[in-house]
């Protein structure tokens, strides 16, 4: 029996822990901020529903094999009691957030031979407290490696294509470049593609040039075609469409994941000396919205 702690079920980790719990081989656990009864799933292949245990405070929890922490970015240091608890000599933890700076982020928290972080393309909503949408069939990728290896296999029996690449930082980079445009519907509350013109193209190309310029100079392969097919999407997203969790969160008035969205384009394009005007300007004028997360995570 794998034994798997899921912190944070939300949209993601909702979705990842109703998953991982149809395989009776494994012992799933959540630890919630908010409690929840169970999990009920809405997936491109039916509703599928769970009972996982529900751990309420760091003091219930022992050890497992593999901890997966699903929260915003913005909410690391929180998690620490939860991953302290949940740890012993060989428990690894696979962070499963946006962004490229999951090893940053938790480096501090957990050993790095022990840290693995996850590349999720899975388009969720929650709409209650274990209540979850799953719009498309869900994507991870990790990296090469035995950790990679052995997490990728807890997904064998579930719907989610998962996956270790020995060109882990080009998948990071990529999926960034298909949510860094997202900041621009944050702002203006609309999908793009009723009020697209060669202006509004310009900030959304912008955007997407300056991450895929600061992603390659970090190490990452970025096809043109990438950014020019996130163009492309922008420019077909419906009226009424919301262009992923940065967006929904600006509309139910929640933090957001600003900094590891754009603002870490920003610093890492002054790390390389690479211009990221439009970056920097809308990460200034989203954060002047009120969100706190406006600052490094
Ligand atoms: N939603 C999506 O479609 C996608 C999201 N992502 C990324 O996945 C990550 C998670 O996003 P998402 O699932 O949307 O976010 P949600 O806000 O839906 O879920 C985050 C969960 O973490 C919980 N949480 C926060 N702090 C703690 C804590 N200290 N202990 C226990 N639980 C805690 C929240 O609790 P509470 O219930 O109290 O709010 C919530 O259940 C983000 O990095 C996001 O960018 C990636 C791909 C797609
Ligand atoms: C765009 C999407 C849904 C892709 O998984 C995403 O990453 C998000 O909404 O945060």
């Amino acid at each position: 029996m794998t034994s798997i702690a899921i912190v944070g079920p939300g949209a993601i980790g909702g979705t990842v822990a109703a998953w991982l719990a149809q395989n009776p081989d494994f012992d799933v656990s959540v630890c919630v901020r908010t409690p929840i009864a169970d999990l009920v799933v809405e997936t491109p292949e039916g509703t599928i529903r769970a009972t996982p245990k529900v751990l309420t405070d760091p003091s219930e929890a022992s050890p497992v094999d593999w901890v997966l922490v699903a929260t915003k970015t913005y909410s690391t240091d929180s998690t620490r009691p939860w991953i302290e608890a949940l740890c012993a000599q060989g428990t690894r933890v696979a962070i499963i957030q946006n962004g490229v700076e999951h090893v940053r982020l938790f480096e501090h928290i957990v050993p790095a031979e022990r840290l693995v972080p996850v590349m999720i393309n899975l388009p969720a909503t929650r709409h209650a407290p274990g209540r979850i949408e799953q719009s498309r069939h869900g994507v991870i990728a990790v990296p090469a490696g035995q950790n990679g290896e052995d997490f990728a296999a807890l997904f064998a029996h579930t719907e989610i294509e998962a996956a270790a690449h020995a060109d882990f930082v080009s998948q990071l980079w990529i999926k960034l470049c298909g949510n860094c445009a997202a900041i621009v519907p944050a702002l203006t509350l609309r999908a793009m593609g009723p009020v697209w013109s060669p202006d509004f193209e310009a900030i959304v190309r912008g955007l997407n040039e300056e991450c895929a310029a600061v992603g390659r100079a970090e190490g990452a392969e970025i096809p043109q075609s990438v950014v020019d097919d996130f163009v492309e999407r922008s420019r077909t997203m419906p009226e009424g469409a919301i262009a992923g969790s940065l967006h929904a969160d600006r509309l139910a008035g929640n933090p957001m994941e600003i900094d590891a969205r754009n603002g870490v384009i920003v610093r890492l394009g002054e790390k390389h000396g690479i211009p990221t005007p439009m970056n920097h300007m809308l990460v200034t004028l989203l954060g002047a919205s009120g969100s706190p997360w406006v600052k490094r995570d």
